[in-house]
């Protein structure tokens, strides 16, 4: 990164960080300049002091009477000064971390697509900027903390000045421990980011140790010892940059102080040479004392300023990042086209492909198909075919690599993301558990009628979830989740069936997707079901809602106008499903031998 790239950043993370503050609250970020005038006041004690030793040295009670009362009044007035900037600052705090911390939520949760959630650097970036969340927070506290610093240090050498000019020689004895500021901060940046990844598997694999979700496998499979072993290795190689970083920073403290405190012990000698020899002040050399260790501070301060800028500028910087990661990913999904109200023809995929990001091998190639305005289609294939990928991709979450999907002609891409989603409904196998009540937790699948009571019922039948509403005490107020008061927990298949109602609130989708809801069911529900879906879309061909299905279960989708085989990411068949048993292929095999399994 070039110098002025560097400086430009800077300046737009501070603007960031000061706009900010000012924005969220004004009058406190007025406040905190108190502090900044309580610091100057500070830094005049020695001169009083000197004062009042050059005052005791010549007899002089009225100098002493003086500097003593000014001594005095600077502490009162400087401490209430530091006082309300303080308090101020630290009520700023919290107000703009609450700030940022929505901002950053916002700005994952505004990108329309996913692709970027599946981009490993992008994943790092936001471990590492949750990582330092509070550090935003604290960055007008840190901004302000550098400005006071920065009064100090003027204040210290002018000081230093007017004691004897040499005493200049010390300040510049702490030139080196400055420059070790910008090195020291380069070192912990990288430290910071080689901690990224193995500190997201360490969590990772605290979650699984820990969480009951995976409690049981952990046990069955005997995975503790090597979940503890590679837990230990991440820990290892989250923490080994940390030390090592450690380490180097304090040999070049050590280092550091050795030059300064050499320079500082030779320039004192000779100022008390010239003393005894009536060349220096008393003032002059209590002064000259008395700033020893405030210029030592000096270096130490300004090195902390460069250490503190850098690392606001950095995680600034990460957060601007995202602005501008978000906003890229934004302008590069510019479609701005309507969907139409009723589907006239339906999707056309031509010559389909997707690769996530990071990966070589596709996971979806050369897919070119014609799912028609009012039919079903059902995706088959095994584990990994490429039929979630494929979902994502008709649902506007992921963006083909290569290759286009259009609708009635038009394609996906010249379409408002948000639009096209807005006209999807469907239900997926990672479906959440929504903690609310169970009318709320299945009404939100179409938010203009989330609090219509005969929606949510009709959605609980068409989802077959009835039995749901009547096994629980209180209808479609129960509160689900134990962790609530009154709250009830639901089995896995309970909590499918909801996610499947809410995917039946939206009356009339373009596209509803059925992605494996059924997984927790047993094969006569899910072969059901998914009948009563298909006869739910043949009764309403009119809406031209494309309904897709997709399943492992063979048996399942016999009823489907067109069943569509994946394999390692290509189509390998499509047709009726008496066409596939016919043709004796990839589908008919597969259906033989799940047929076989359950004679
Ligand atoms: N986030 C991801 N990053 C990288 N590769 C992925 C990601 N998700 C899926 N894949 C890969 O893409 C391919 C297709 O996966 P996909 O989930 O679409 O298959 P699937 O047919 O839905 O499988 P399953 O039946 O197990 O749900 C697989 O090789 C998988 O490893």
């Amino acid at each position: 990164m070039g110098v002025l790239t560097g400086v430009r950043n800077l300046s737009r993370a501070l603007r960031l960080l000061v706009s900010t503050s000012v924005r969220v609250a004004p009058w406190q970020a007025l406040l905190c300049l108190g502090e900044t005038g309580g610091v100057i006041l500070g830094l005049l004690q020695p001169l009083y002091l000197a004062w009042f030793v050059a005052g005791a040295a010549g007899h002089d009670t009225q100098q002493m009477a003086l500097a003593a009362g000014a001594f005095v009044a600077q502490i009162g007035l400087g401490r209430a000064l530091v006082w309300l900037g303080m308090n101020a600052r630290f009520g700023q705090l919290e107000r703009v971390g609450y700030e940022f911390d929505a901002r950053i939520a916002e700005l994952t949760s505004s990108v329309p697509t996913i692709d970027h959630l599946h981009d490993p650097h992008y994943l790092d970036q936001l471990q590492i900027m949750r990582e330092e969340r509070g550090s935003l927070g604290l960055a007008l506290n840190t901004l302000l903390n550098n400005l006071n610093g920065l009064a100090g240090v003027v204040g210290v050498v002018a000081l230093a000045a007017t004691a004897d000019p040499r005493m200049l020689l010390v300040a510049v004895a702490g030139v080196p421990g400055v420059l070790a500021g910008p090195l020291l901060a380069r070192w912990q940046g990288r430290a910071e980011a080689a901690g990224a990844e193995p500190g997201r598997l360490a969590a990772h694999l605290l979650q699984v140790g820990t969480s009951p979700a995976g409690g049981g496998e952990v046990r069955v499979f005997g995975l503790a010892d090597p979940l503890r072993g590679r837990l230990a290795a991440a820990a290892h190689a989250w923490w080994k940059p940390k030390v090592g970083l450690a380490v180097r920073e304090s040999v070049v403290n050590v280092a550091v102080q050795v030059i300064f405190f050499g320079v500082a012990g030779a320039v004192l000698a000779w100022l008390v040479r010239d003393a005894v020899a009536g060349a220096v002040t008393v003032a002059a050399l209590t002064l000259a004392l008395l700033l020893i260790g405030r210029l030592q501070g000096v270096s130490g301060t300004l090195r902390d300023i460069i250490h503190n800028v850098a690392a606001m500028s950095r995680t600034a910087g990460r957060f601007l990042w995202l602005v501008d990661e978000t906003a890229r990913i934004r302008a590069a999904q510019h479609g701005t086209g309507t969907p139409p109200d009723v589907p006239a023809h339906g999707l056309v995929l031509d010559r389909v492909g997707y690769r996530y990001p990071g990966h070589d091998t596709p996971a979806l190639e050369e897919v070119s198909l014609v799912l028609p305005a009012g039919g079903v289609v059902a995706l088959v294939g095994e584990n990994g075919a490429g039929k979630s990928t494929l979902v994502n991709l008709i649902s506007g979450m992921l963006r083909p690599t290569t290759g286009t999907i259009g609708i009635d002609g038009h394609d996906l891409a010249g379409i408002d993301p948000v639009a096209w989603r807005s006209r999807l409904a469907g239900a997926f196998q990672d479906h959440a558990r929504l903690e609310f009540t169970l009318g709320r937790s299945v009404g939100i699948g179409d938010l203009a009628k989330r609090d219509d009571e005969a929606a949510i019922r009709r959605a609980l039948h068409e989802g077959a979830a009835e039995a749901v509403l009547t096994s629980v005490p209180h209808g479609l107020q129960t509160q689900l989740g134990v962790t609530w008061p009154d709250g009830v927990d639901l089995s896995g298949g309970q909590w499918q069936r909801l996610a499947i109602a809410r995917g039946m609130m939206r009356l009339m989708p373009l596209v509803r997707v059925l992605d494996e809801p059924t997984a927790a069911l047993d094969a006569a529900t899910e072969h059901e079901l998914f009948d009563q879906y298909t006869r739910a879309a043949r009764s309403g061909r009119d809406t031209g809602t494309i309904t897709i299905l997709v399943t492992h279960r063979f048996s399942t989708v016999a009823a489907a106008d067109q069943v569509v085989v994946l394999d390692h990411g290509r189509v390998v068949e499509q047709g009726t499903h008496a066409e596939l048993i016919n043709r004796g292929g990839h589908y008919s095999d597969l259906y033989e031998l799940q047929a076989r399994g359950y004679r």
